[in-house]
């Protein structure tokens, strides 16, 4: 049996008003099983220890849409709107890119995260097989589905159903179904990803009104909102859905998405930097919404780092709605943890640390001078920790970070395999 005891730490457990000063998490087999303040009073034979003096322990995030391999186009196609930065770069570039550019962006994307406190991943990408190994490779939880995309979309759902029978048992890849979007999928394509959904019991990961010009083709179309397509294909019946960026739902959706089993997934430093617009994020939790968060790729962010992601999304709403009590710290942590959890359908695995819950920590070193006074913990996490902060990271039990070192893959070696993949497509452009 593998027993890992993380003691003298400080443990953010994500329920409310249970912040422990200074205690241990004792883990056997991946799965937590005390949390406790003081000492820890068991066993101690074949037992490894962290030292967390100085940290803050708390549920590693849940990056909630992201397409990870796409750090390779970090910086590329900067300072356009959506559609133009698709249609004139990324699609181009894409077009280009082969299995093994995947995998090399892939691990990039991978480290990225682990580096800044991610212990899973929601991922719609070409090639999710290669995203999978990579994801193993580094013992990161992967909720990933091969993008359903245009006329060729047949082809594609069969491809995620052979993905599906391929991981279905697998303990660190789940195989989630990933329309990219009601203006880039037809009524029929639609239609048939509800009923798969449902027959394999897996979660659809979508994009949904994201920017006024996805508005405008829906409308013209269809005389119908991007949401409101999708319900009237069925998309949402008894499944579990989560849809990036939800920019322009207007009450009508809300009200409607609120009989559903809905997630909106805030993007909001993709939304600032594609000048998308502004989420309505504080609406949607007032009127019961579930509301998760993710960086989106690292083209449209520049990074997938949840920390900073963490303070914009804070930050923007507060601005947005002129009230500085919108979206406080602890709210917006629930939003990368707890809601996230519950996105996924693992509310009872993950987002808290909690006994029985899966061992998928994060060290914060607050040992730092921008870190103190402890006066708030949440808002210091939130509004004044950076990714480098994370010391140590632990994923179903296995110490994939230890001392700022990552111990699952070498590091120098991915980034130059990424910066080669990179000039590789670029040559063949
Ligand atoms: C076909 S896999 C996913 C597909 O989506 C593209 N993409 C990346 N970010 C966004 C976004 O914010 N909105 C819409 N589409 C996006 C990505 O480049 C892939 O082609
Ligand atoms: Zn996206």
């Amino acid at each position: 049996m593998d027993k890992l005891l993380i003691e003298n730490v400080g443990i953010i457990t994500m329920e409310e008003n249970n912040f422990i000063d200074e205690g241990y998490i004792y883990i056997e087999d991946g799965i937590i099983k005390e949390v406790k303040s003081g000492s820890f009073k068991g066993e101690k034979e074949n037992l490894k220890k962290i030292n967390g003096i100085g940290c803050i322990a708390l549920p590693g995030f849940i990056n909630c849409h992201t397409h990870v391999p796409m750090t390779l186009l970090r910086g590329y196609g900067e300072g356009l709107p959506l559609m133009r930065w698709l249609k004139e770069k990324i699609w181009p570039f894409e077009a280009k890119l082969e299995e093994e550019d995947i995998y090399n962006g892939a691990l990039l994307g991978i480290i990225e995260m682990i580096k800044s406190g991610t212990t899973s991943f929601v991922d719609m990408y070409f090639k999710e097989d290669v995203i999978a190994k990579a994801c193993k490779e580094a013992n990161i939880r992967g909720f990933l589905g091969n993008p359903i995309i245009g006329d060729g979309w047949q082809g594609q759902v069969e491809d995620t159903i052979s993905l599906f029978e391929k991981f279905k048992h697998d303990e660190m890849v789940k195989i989630f179904i990933a329309p990219h979007s009601p203006y880039t999928c037809s009524f029929e394509c639609l239609k048939e990803v509800g009923e798969v959904a449902r027959k394999l019991n897996i979660p659809i990961h979508i994009h949904i009104a994201e920017t006024k010009d996805e508005v405008y083709i829906t409308k013209d179309k269809y005389s119908l909102s991007p949401a409101f397509v999708c319900y009237e294909t069925g998309l949402f019946d008894k499944n579990k859905t989560l849809a990036a960026h939800c920019v322009y739902l207007n009450d009508a959706d809300m009200e409607m998405l609120l009989n559903y089993d809905f997630t909106a997934v805030y993007n909001p430093q993709s939304n600032m930097k594609l000048a998308s617009g502004v989420a309505p994020v504080v609406k949607m939790i007032r009127k019961g919404i579930n509301v998760a968060l993710g960086t989106d790729g690292a083209s449209s962010n520049n990074n997938l780092n949840m920390i900073e992601e963490m303070q914009t999304a804070s930050l923007l709403q507060k601005l947005n709605c002129s009230d500085a009590t919108a979206l406080n710290a602890f709210e917006t942590l629930q939003l990368a943890t707890v809601n996230a959890a519950k996105a996924i359908g693992m509310e009872n695995n993950l987002g808290y640390i909690k006994e029985g819950f899966y061992a998928d920590i994060i060290l914060i070193d607050f040992n730092k001078a921008h870190l103190n006074p402890k006066t708030d913990v949440y808002s210091n996490i939130v509004f004044s920790a950076q990714g480098s902060d994370v010391k140590t990271v632990i994923i179903n039990g296995k110490v994939v970070m230890e001392n700022y070192e990552i111990k699952v893959l070498d590091e120098e070696k991915v980034i130059f395999k990424a910066n080669k993949s990179f000039k590789d497509v670029l040559s063949r452009l």
